[in-house]
């Protein structure tokens, strides 16, 4: 189980105080929900360490990740934008933080309605939504148990949204994945079978 307890975090002393509380189970997929600016992304930010709590805890199971530096959590986070490195090919951006044989990770890829051309491809040389796809292979394919996206399909058309949903739904279900993600988009919640919840 992931439980945040009674998180709190604040940008500087004049902005809002954000906070958070709730509990998913493991193995489960949960959806972020809130209006724009409500503190979604810092959540994500907090849980895998690249902003410190002020008040709370945070625990996977019965390991206190507050107390964790970021490479020591079981996380892998997805971001906004800018998930892939710039100097790197798609393959080799595609085979960090993992063992997988290539051929495994290309079929994901394929399965996402990728194409094993963009393997030797610069992310520059990728349209926005493709480079999304990679990132997201990318990051659910790594070891990490716990997984967190941050809006994970906003660049995808919905036929290409549809089939991320199905590969993220089995992939997630087959390798035991706890995912926490943020989205806008009702049909998420809907076809991802996803627990939401809502930040005020
Ligand atoms: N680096 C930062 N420095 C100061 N304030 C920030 C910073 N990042 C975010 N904020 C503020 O913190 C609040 C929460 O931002 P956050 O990005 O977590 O919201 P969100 O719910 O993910 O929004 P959206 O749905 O628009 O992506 C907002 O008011 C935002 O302006």
């Amino acid at each position: 189980m992931l439980r945040i307890n009674q998180l709190k975090f604040q940008y500087k002393k004049s902005a809002n105080l954000l906070s958070y509380h709730f509990s998913i189970n493991t193995g489960s997929i949960a959806i972020l929900q809130g209006i724009s600016g409500i503190g979604k992304t810092t959540l994500l930010h907090l849980i895998a360490g690249f902003l410190p709590a002020s008040q709370g805890e945070i625990y996977w199971h019965q390991q206190a990740l507050h107390r964790l530096p970021v490479e020591k959590r079981p996380v892998s986070l997805l971001f906004q934008q800018n998930n892939l490195f710039e100097h790197l090919t798609i393959a080799e951006n595609l085979q960090l933080g993992h063992k997988l044989p290539p051929t495994q990770i290309l079929a994901s890829l394929i399965h996402l309605g990728g194409d094993a051309r963009w393997l030797t491809a610069y992310p520059r040389q990728l349209s926005g939504g493709q480079q999304q796809r990679v990132a997201l292979v990318r990051t659910l394919m790594r070891p990490e148990p716990l997984v967190l996206l941050d809006e994970p399909f906003s660049e995808l058309d919905p036929q290409t949204r549809t089939n991320a949903r199905q590969w993220v739904a089995t992939y997630a279900h087959t390798h035991k994945k706890t995912l926490l993600l943020v989205s806008h988009d009702p049909q998420d919640i809907e076809q991802l079978d996803a627990q939401p919840i809502y930040i005020t």
